[in-house]
């Protein structure tokens, strides 16, 4: 079970600091105490560190305003549920509701519904995803969903996963943004081509997530010297999409630029946490799809910040080579020269409006990005081909 702390850690170490607006959504003021209760068997970060990363977020997070209409905040549907896994979709569609979405959907198998239901009142619950027409059934929502999380405690039942492969197919036809988590993955390890060159999809493997679907993809095994380069080439192969590699580290590419969050968070390994992620990222990556370029400075090139968290780590694309990152590589102090201006400062929203909505490159097709990877692993001499690509 994930404690408090737990969550609020969890939520405050993700891959995308625009998460960490959730720890403002979900606590309010004063975020120090929220902070202090969250990292309280560590010692306490400083709060003005995360102040100031906040206030980066606070761009894409929408007003609350007495003009708003129900729902217009956000609207997510969580495909996931069945049998064995009812705590994972749960998770998930609440970490959306306490992030700030006004409505959050569960599509589940019908054996996994009268329990989530039982679990909130906020949850809409359909119990479709095991019905013979589970792919109409949830098509007729689409036109009503901002952003889906697809595969928390989806299991790995093959008509459940069939039934989720029309539902993602439905989704990129109507360019809905799709978070994919789970057993999602395990559906997009058995078919990349599922989301090939859909960038809108955000993926969210754990580590072994992150092998079973770089191995699938890459045919070989992920490259453990270059974490950053195997994340990048995993996006490239997939055709750009964004790839978020949870781990101590979140590292996160959109096949052209590399970001790292170093964030400390909890230092339980409880199960459920990689569904508050995916569950409040579907929120978020609707809001900074939304928030446009006035609120999150347009491109990648004007963002100063690309790492969240006290170290700068090395290999990441410099601000001035076209990347997002800070005005260095190579690790200035041990804390972030973290010197907001927001009217200049463009929100870490850009980072993810601009994996999300970037001029791709044009990827290299899935064989090219194999012999890639190939010769990366077996061309270790100066620095392969890969590293020229990070330069
Ligand atoms: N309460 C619930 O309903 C939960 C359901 N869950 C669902 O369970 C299904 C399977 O998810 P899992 O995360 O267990 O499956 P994974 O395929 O990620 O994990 C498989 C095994 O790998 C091990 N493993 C995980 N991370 C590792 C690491 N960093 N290093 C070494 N070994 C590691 C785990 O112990 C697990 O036994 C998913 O659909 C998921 O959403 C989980 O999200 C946990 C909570
Ligand atoms: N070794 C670690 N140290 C610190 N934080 C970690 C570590 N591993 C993962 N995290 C953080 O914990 C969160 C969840 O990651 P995790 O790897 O537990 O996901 P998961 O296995 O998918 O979880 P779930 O049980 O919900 O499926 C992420 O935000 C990640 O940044
Ligand atoms: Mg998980």
């Amino acid at each position: 079970m994930v404690t408090r702390a737990g969550a609020g850690a969890a939520v405050a170490a993700t891959a995308v600091v625009a998460l960490l607006s959730a720890a403002l959504a979900l606590y309010g003021p004063p975020l120090d105490a929220v902070l202090e209760r969250a990292f309280s068997l560590r010692k306490v970060h400083s709060v003005k560190d995360m102040e100031n990363t906040l206030q980066l977020v606070r761009n894409i997070i929408p007003p609350l305003s007495s003009t708003k209409h129900k729902g217009q905040d956000g609207r997510i549907g969580v495909v996931g549920g069945c049998q064995e896994y009812t705590g994972a979709p749960y998770f998930a569609a609440i970490s959306a509701l306490k992030v700030g979405a006004d409505l959050s959907h569960v599509f589940c198998a019908s054996a996994a519904a009268p329990v989530i239901k039982a679990y909130s009142p906020e949850l809409i619950v359909h119990p479709v995803l095991d019905s013979p027409s589970a792919v109409q059934e949830v098509e007729k929502w689409l036109p009503r969903l901002h952003a889906l999380v697809v595969g928390p405690g989806l299991g790995r039942d093959d008509a459940l996963l069939r039934n989720v492969q029309g539902i993602l197919e439905a989704s990129k036809a109507r360019d809905i943004p799709v978070v994919i988590d789970a057993d999602g993955l395990w559906l997009v390890a058995q078919q990349p081509a599922l989301i090939q060159g859909y960038q809108k999809a955000v993926l969210t493997p754990n580590h072994m997530e992150f092998s079973r679907l770089y191995d699938a993809v890459l045919r070989g095994p992920v490259d453990s010297d270059d974490h950053h380069g195997s994340v990048l080439r995993l996006s490239r192969a997939l055709g750009n999409v964004t790839v978020v590699q949870k781990g101590e580290r979140d590292i996160l590419s959109n096949g052209q630029q590399v970001l790292v969050c170093s964030q400390e968070g909890s230092s339980r390994r409880c199960g459920g946490q990689g569904d508050l992620l995916s569950g409040s990222l579907g929120v978020l990556v609707h809001w900074a799809l939304l928030a446009g370029p006035e609120k999150t400075n347009g491109g990648m090139s004007d963002l100063k910040l690309t790492i969240w968290g006290p170290k700068i780590e090395t290999g990441v694309q410099t601000r001035a080579q076209g990347g997002c990152g800070p005005r260095t590589t190579t690790p200035t102090s041990p804390h972030l020269p973290l010197s907001p201006s927001p009217q200049v400062q463009p929100s870490p929203g850009g980072c993810i409006r601009r994996l999300l909505s970037h001029q791709a490159v044009q990827p290299p097709s899935l064989p090219e990005a194999r012999s890639l990877h190939h010769h990366l692993r077996h061309d270790r001499r100066g620095g392969g081909r890969l590293q020229q690509a990070l330069r």
